[in-house]
């Protein structure tokens, strides 16, 4: 199975860094795993309502290019469907045995993902109704998705 993660933003703090890296490099054994870092747009804090739905629609074109036909989608989204680590894993088992072998995780930027990124989405993922930053939605996204493997192997895992 191929999982890319697709991120608007720079990952800067030393400590998730390596936490990332560990958790795809662990990840490694179960998948072929892909970063794909996008740049952001400039939000300061005084755009207007436009402005703001500018920068999110900008940002999600750099999204959409990076996203193939056959590739399912899931955006990670504050409003977005809450799910157990076992329904997680549940869902990807589901796309596997169905052939779709190319997962990919939405992250956005400050501002969230734009409406066509969320009308391109096949489903959406929400962590809480907490607002994660995006550096640490990452590694908590990362060690998830290495929680899921472990559970559909049968495989222990600290609960
Ligand atoms: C700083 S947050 C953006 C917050 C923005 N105000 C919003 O409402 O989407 C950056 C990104 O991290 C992800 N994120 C943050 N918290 C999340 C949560 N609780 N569940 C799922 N994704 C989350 C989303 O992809 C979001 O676009």
């Amino acid at each position: 199975m191929n999982i890319s993660i697709i991120t608007i933003g720079k990952l800067k703090e030393k400590y998730l860094k390596q936490g990332i890296e560990e958790y795809v490099k662990r990840l490694s054994a179960y998948a072929k795993i892909e970063i794909i870092e996008l740049a952001d747009e400039k939000a300061p804090e005084n755009l207007s309502v436009a402005e703001m739905e500018m920068v999110k629609e900008k940002e999600g074109i750099r999204i959409l290019e990076k996203i193939s036909d056959d590739t399912h989608v899931i955006a990670l989204a504050i409003q977005g469907k809450m799910k157990s680590s076992e329904e997680l894993a549940k869902e990807i088992d589901r796309l596997a045995t169905y052939g779709k072998s190319k997962i990919a995780f939405i992250i956005g930027g400050s501002l969230g993902l734009s409406d066509q990124v969320m009308k391109r989405a096949n489903d959406s993922l929400s962590f809480s109704k907490m607002t994660f930053p995006h550096q640490l939605m990452r590694l908590i996204l990362v060690e998830q998705v290495y929680r899921a493997f472990r559970i559909n192997r049968g495989e222990p895992y600290h609960k």
